[in-house]
């Protein structure tokens, strides 16, 4: 990307880096095309100002929000913390709480309902959605079925899944070629074999080869950041090898340093070590996962864009006739959820949790096996259309 020449990346917008920073941005009106940090640092007009706590965030971890924020990244279905619950959600049972978010399972029909005549694109995020929330990252594989289940539903529908994990670590887990993948959390979007990324505003999307050597297209808002993430990819390994439990994970546009495994008692740890490293990188920005701080460019950019991205590119964006569907199951998953609430490309996103939260979702599911057997019914009721 050229940051010289203006074309080039988006400037974040949504939620600051750590508690207490304020974020001031002037936004270029041109979708897609604001310029890359670095050259936003130096253009008055497009002034990216991330003020930050001299002390660091350490005060605010052990004062609770930050902390809070970790403890209640990922609850057991046991345990609702109103951190990410709001204490409205927290008290209803889950059937209570279906009444705001009703299965879309059970109201499959009613879905159906307003999706007749409409062509359905679909967006799938992977972990927690696809496949099952496990200990080790590297071990969350999708099971056959569910595989099978998602081939079977692309041949009907445009289907992509949008992922906070590499590119080619969630194609690996995937392996289905004929899909659209955005890893990164929609940083990294590559075509299905032999189709191309067409965008009206197109900034630069390049022609690479996937893993079967067939040509595919990529488009890369945040390339210009790789060698900084690089650079705190390897302080962050040092800076926490000595903790337990930690496993830095290199998802190529963003870092996710997990704590799953790490015993609480060192959680605080964990947050001083993180910020002690970004805190001298002011282009990077921090949100939270499940059990996992994310820790990405300071860039316009989400899974929500990637969905609109998406949309532009298939030529769906803007037409009565197209339902877009995501489902998801994370908080970075409620970007797409209100692109989609909000936005012109009006679709429903489709929670899945086993526990009450506030969403921008309009259906929820309970797991992933939930998930499966909403996509089965998408293929069972696109083949009685005929
Ligand atoms: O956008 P997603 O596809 O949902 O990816 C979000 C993060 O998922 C992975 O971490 C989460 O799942 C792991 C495996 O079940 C679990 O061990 C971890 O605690 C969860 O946070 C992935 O490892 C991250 O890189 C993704 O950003």
């Amino acid at each position: 990307m050229d940051i010289k020449s203006g074309h080039s990346s988006p400037v974040m917008t949504d939620s600051p880096p750590i508690s207490n920073s304020r974020l001031t941005i002037r936004q270029n009106r041109l979708p897609y095309s604001a310029a890359a940090a670095t050259a936003l640092s130096q253009n008055n007009n497009l002034l990216l100002t991330v003020p930050r706590k001299k002390a660091g965030i350490l005060d605010d971890v052990k004062s609770s929000s930050w902390l809070d924020a970790m403890k209640s990244s990922s609850p057991p279905p046991a345990i609702l913390n109103k951190d990410n619950i709001s204490s409205d959600a927290a008290d209803m049972s889950y059937g209570e709480w279906t009444l705001k978010y009703p299965s879309a399972l059970t109201t499959f029909e009613k879905i159906m309902s307003f999706a007749k005549g409409k062509r359905i694109a679909l967006f799938l995020d992977y972990d927690g959605t696809l496949s099952p929330i496990v200990e080790e990252p590297d071990c969350a594989y999708m099971s056959n079925a569910m595989r099978t289940a998602v081939q079977n539903v692309a041949k009907y529908f445009p289907t992509a899944i949008i992922s906070g994990r590499s590119r080619d670590k969630v194609y690996e887990f995937v392996g289905l070629s004929e899909l659209y993948y955005a890893g990164s959390h929609g940083m990294d979007i590559m075509s299905p074999t032999g189709e191309s990324l067409n965008h009206k505003h197109l900034i630069r999307s390049t022609v690479s080869v996937n893993e079967e050597g067939k040509d595919v297209s990529l488009f890369q808002p945040a390339s210009e950041f790789l060698p900084m993430i690089d650079k705190v990819l390897f302080l962050l390994v040092e800076r926490t090898k000595d903790i337990k439990g930690v496993k830095v994970e290199d998802n190529k546009f963003c870092i996710s340093v997990h704590y799953r495994n790490v015993e609480e008692k060192n959680w605080t740890l964990v947050a001083q070590r993180v910020d002690d490293v970004i805190r001298t990188y002011p282009k990077l920005r921090l949100t939270h996962g499940r059990k996992v701080l994310e820790i990405r460019p300071v860039i316009d950019w989400d899974k929500g864009k990637a969905v609109t991205f998406l949309l532009e590119s298939l030529g769906l964006n803007n037409c009565e006739d197209v339902l877009p569907i995501y489902v998801g199951d994370d908080r970075t998953d409620e970007d797409a959820f209100k692109v989609l609430r909000d936005g012109p490309n009006h679709g429903y996103g489709v929670l899945v949790t086993a526990v009450p939260k506030d969403s921008n979702a309009f259906y929820s599911l309970r797991d992933p096996s939930e998930v499966m057997e909403f996509l089965k019914s998408l293929v069972t009721w696109k083949r009685s259309m005929g």
